[in-house]
């Protein structure tokens, strides 16, 4: 017997619709109690931590399911589902990635359409995430997002399309494997990762993103109120106007981590233009550039690096991988 502990969590998943066509929270969690539509060698064992709509999820939640996780690996379970609204999925995805010592699969899923809405993608994801949790193939992977019968990895995946069912997509490097009728396979190997097992989530890290014509108010607001990081969501390859520069170079005096990300859902950030405002000159200030990740999960990955007690050196050397 393969036991799998699900983690319901809440979001789209565990709603239902109204007569009047809005989705909302449903008291009982429409997934409890779905054993027999699995193969006969998975136990499940279910619990609801939260009943919350992801927009709703903060880093503390994402650090208690994390906790839940190591608990369940001491416990002898094979495997771990997480359900989660879509909204916020890949951040807990990615907050998991980079946090859990991870010796078990882990799998996170949800839905784009609520329980009883025609076309309710939530079961069919849900039994397609225990089927990858249970397949021996996936200890082997970082954490997983499973949806519409595609296995991406929590670092790269991220949600491309306000309802559609095909909305978690691998911009650059496509999913990591395939959920056919008759098994899982996986089609790439994850790639070596550190993780970094932190006991707090504190400070203030915002996202800006960059505009044409945008100057250093931002910014300036940003040192105002003392911020401990922030990530900027730069032009193309790793670029911001001019009049952004000042502003940047005062927050970098007074000691204030600056993770940069392409605003672009594809490729990464990259210092190679040399003209005002160009990457070349952003890194040379010391902006960090972060390769590949959406700027929601440089943020998530500068608090993870903030609470490990990294900085310097050591914070751009976690933060540039
Ligand atoms: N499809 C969903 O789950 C979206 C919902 N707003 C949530 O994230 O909770």
């Amino acid at each position: 017997m393969k036991k799998i502990l699900v983690i319901h969590t809440g979001g789209t998943i565990s709603m239902k619709q109204e007569t009047d066509g809005t989705v909302t929270l449903s008291a009982e969690n429409p997934l409890l109690g779905k054993e027999d539509l699995l193969p006969s060698d998975i136990q499940l064992f279910e619990e609801e931590i939260f009943n919350l709509p992801s927009p709703h999820i903060r880093l503390e939640d994402m650090l208690a399911v994390k906790r839940r996780i190591d608990r369940a690996q001491e416990e002898g379970f094979y495997g771990v589902v997480v359900t989660h609204g879509t909204d916020t999925l890949e951040e807990t995805a990615y907050f998991l990635d980079v946090t859990l010592e991870k010796r078990i699969s882990v799998v996170l899923t949800g839905a784009m359409r609520s329980s009883n809405e025609i076309g309710s993608d939530g079961l069919y994801n849900f039994i397609r995430a225990v089927i990858t949790a249970a397949n021996a193939d996936s200890a082997n992977q970082g954490v997983l997002v499973v949806f519409n019968d595609e296995i991406h990895s929590a670092q790269f995946v991220t949600k491309t399309h306000t309802t559609n069912v095909n909305t978690f997509r691998t911009p650059t490097f496509g999913p990591v494997g395939l959920i056919s009728k008759n098994g899982v396979y996986f089609v790439k190997e994850a790639v070596e990762r550190q993780t970094y097992a932190i006991e707090t989530v504190a400070g203030t890290v915002p996202l800006l993103k960059a505009y044409a014509g945008m100057d250093g108010t931002m910014f300036e607001m940003c040192l105002a109120k003392k911020v401990d990081g922030l990530v900027i969501e730069a032009f193309g390859a790793g670029n911001l106007p001019p009049s952004t520069l000042p502003a940047v170079q005062a927050l970098i005096d007074s000691g204030i981590p600056i993770a940069l990300v392409s605003r672009c859902s594809n490729g990464m950030a990259e210092d190679i233009y040399d003209y005002q405002g160009g990457g070349v000159g952003l890194k040379k200030m010391g902006v960090m550039f972060v390769k590949g990740l959406t700027g929601q999960k440089a943020r998530i990955r500068l608090i993870i690096g903030i609470n490990a007690g990294l900085s310097g050196e050591a914070l751009i050397d976690f933060m540039t991988v």
